[in-house]
């Protein structure tokens, strides 16, 4: 489902962000990538996104080529991906219904569909009863919760998180990783950026690891 063929990514700045870089993805996997602070994390996910485009090399999603894509293709391509940021930015002055609605709305779903979609999305993460609730009634972990019911209500291939229990202590950021392997369970690729590297041992999936924008490690986590 994602190729890298030694995509490289050099900022307008000089800073390079990635060096080369090649792996592959496979429709329904689950995998970390780490690394230390500026290693490229959040670079491969911002490619991943089409908010950058590669230097060098080619970077291929579900077969479309990100370094060729043009801004016109890219509502297509972001309608595959759901996206977990750590801080959730969910809008306090919404009800968690109207916050996991939100890119439903976007896309002009009718009003019954949307209501289907959000409340399969709120059971998906346990939280079906809190529906009308407001993010500020709701826990760190429940409000983390409903940023990921959000990103998986349109029912996307691939599921990116950057660093998503970054806020969290320990016992919540193991169950929110819980809520990602039920979600890759049903069949979505899931790939979270995290430096969490006890977390992850834990988890046992696969695991990259990035170095100054190299690729330094392939395998599942130890
Ligand atoms: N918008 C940008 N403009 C210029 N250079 C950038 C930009 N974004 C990232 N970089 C550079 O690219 C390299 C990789 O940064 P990136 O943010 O991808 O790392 P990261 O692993 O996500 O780090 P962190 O964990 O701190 O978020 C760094 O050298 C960084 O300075």
């Amino acid at each position: 489902m994602i190729r890298f063929e030694q995509v490289g990514k050099r900022y307008s700045n000089g800073h390079v962000g990635l060096h080369e870089l090649s792996f592959r993805v496979r429709r329904g996997e689950f995998l970390f990538v780490t690394g230390h602070s500026g290693a490229g994390k959040s670079t491969l996910l911002r490619l991943l996104l089409a908010m950058e485009r590669p230097t060098t090399g080619k970077l291929l999603l579900a077969g479309q080529d990100l370094s060729q894509i043009t801004n016109a293709q890219i509502p297509f391509l972001r309608r595959q991906i759901g996206v977990v940021f750590q801080n959730h930015q969910l809008l306090f002055d919404r009800s968690v219904f109207d916050n996991v609605a939100l890119p439903m709305q976007i896309l002009g779903l009718s009003k019954p569909e949307i209501a289907k979609r959000v409340s399969v999305a709120l059971e998906r993460v346990a939280l079906a009863d809190k529906a009308e609730l407001y993010p500020a009634d709701l826990s760190t972990g429940q409000q983390q919760r409903v940023g990921i019911a959000r990103a998986v209500v349109h029912r996307p291939a691939l599921l990116l998180a950057d660093e998503p229990t970054g806020n969290l202590d320990p016992r919540l950021a193991a169950e929110i990783m819980g809520v990602f392997e039920d979600i890759n369970r049903l069949g979505t690729t899931v790939l979270i950026a995290s430096h969490d590297l006890a977390l992850i041992a834990r988890m046992r999936h696969r695991l990259l690891t990035l170095q100054r924008g190299r690729l330094i490690g392939d395998g599942e986590a130890v």
